[in-house]
């Protein structure tokens, strides 16, 4: 079995004449989690995009545990253990937080247990939901509607709903984005726990909380990979330095 969770082969995704993601390859392995870095339209959400299947390569091939997963529709690499969290707009803000779970609960089931047998049927709904509201923290709050809660444990509603089908590999669009400061240190607890034993590829702009979650950085400009390495050795790398302060130095 491969270690390899998920693998970019030379991807290149092309808007006319700009290349926002040009020939990016990396592997990204199984049970770690990547930071995926870079300036404003560096092409970090378009790669996300492409692996999500929202939006098709050009040129290049996408493996996801070891199969070619290039030509997938999103909905189909949802079912092949993509999973991806990027906003609140995947929760029912009008239902409870234990409400929100049994749908996502359902949805996973429907294609493998029984309707008729009620009761393992619930049984296995409820041991899915538990499970996520203690993985998620949320169980204090599983009566409360989800929509009246703050910003940041509306997210980790949405991570829950994300990971109840039990991706294989988890892609985070800025996690910690809207999260009052006094929730970031729970936010990150909660990605780390949520990363064990998954691929998880995350864009986040606190470079503070990236830096800190990642094994392994990834630097992206102008839809190239221009580094990768541990956290450390990429934020003394010159390259990556002059394409930060560049961006500063214009700002
Ligand atoms: N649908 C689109 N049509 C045309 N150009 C696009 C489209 N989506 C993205 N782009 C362009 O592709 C490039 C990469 O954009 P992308 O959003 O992937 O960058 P990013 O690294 O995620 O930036 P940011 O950190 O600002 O979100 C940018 O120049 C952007 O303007």
């Amino acid at each position: 079995m491969t270690n390899i969770g998920l693998e970019c082969r030379d991807v290149t995704v092309s808007f006319g004449a700009l290349k926002a993601i040009d020939e990016f390859s990396h592997q990204f392995k199984t049970g770690r989690i990547y930071g995926l870095i870079g300036p404003n339209g560096a092409g970090k959400t378009t790669l996300l995009n492409v692996l999500a299947g929202r939006l098709a390569q050009n040129k290049g091939a996408v493996l996801c545990n070891g199969a070619d997963i290039s030509a997938m529709p999103a909905h189909e690499r949802a079912r092949a253990g993509i999973g991806r969290s990027f906003q609140i707009t995947k929760i029912y803000p009008e239902m409870t937080v234990a409400e929100n779970l049994r749908i996502a609960a359902q949805i996973k089931h429907s294609r493998f247990l029984p309707f008729w047998n009620a009761t393992r049927y619930d049984r296995r709904l409820q041991q899915d939901i538990e499970a996520m509201l203690e993985l998620t923290g949320l169980a204090p709050h599983c009566n409360e509607i989800a929509g009246t809660m703050s910003y940041g444990l509306q997210r980790a509603l949405e991570l829950g709903v994300t990971l109840l089908p039990q991706p294989t590999i988890l892609l985070l669009d800025e996690p910690l984005a809207g999260i009052g400061h006094h929730e970031i240190a729970s936010a990150t607890r909660l990605i780390r726990s949520a990363a064990e034993g998954r691929t998880v590829l995350l864009i986040e702009h606190n470079m503070d909380a990236v830096m800190s979650l990642s094994e392994e950085i990834v630097v992206m400009s102008n839809g190239r990979k221009i580094a990768c390495g541990a956290p450390q050795a990429i934020q003394s790398d010159q390259t990556v330095r002059s394409v930060y302060l560049g961006e500063e130095t214009a700002a």
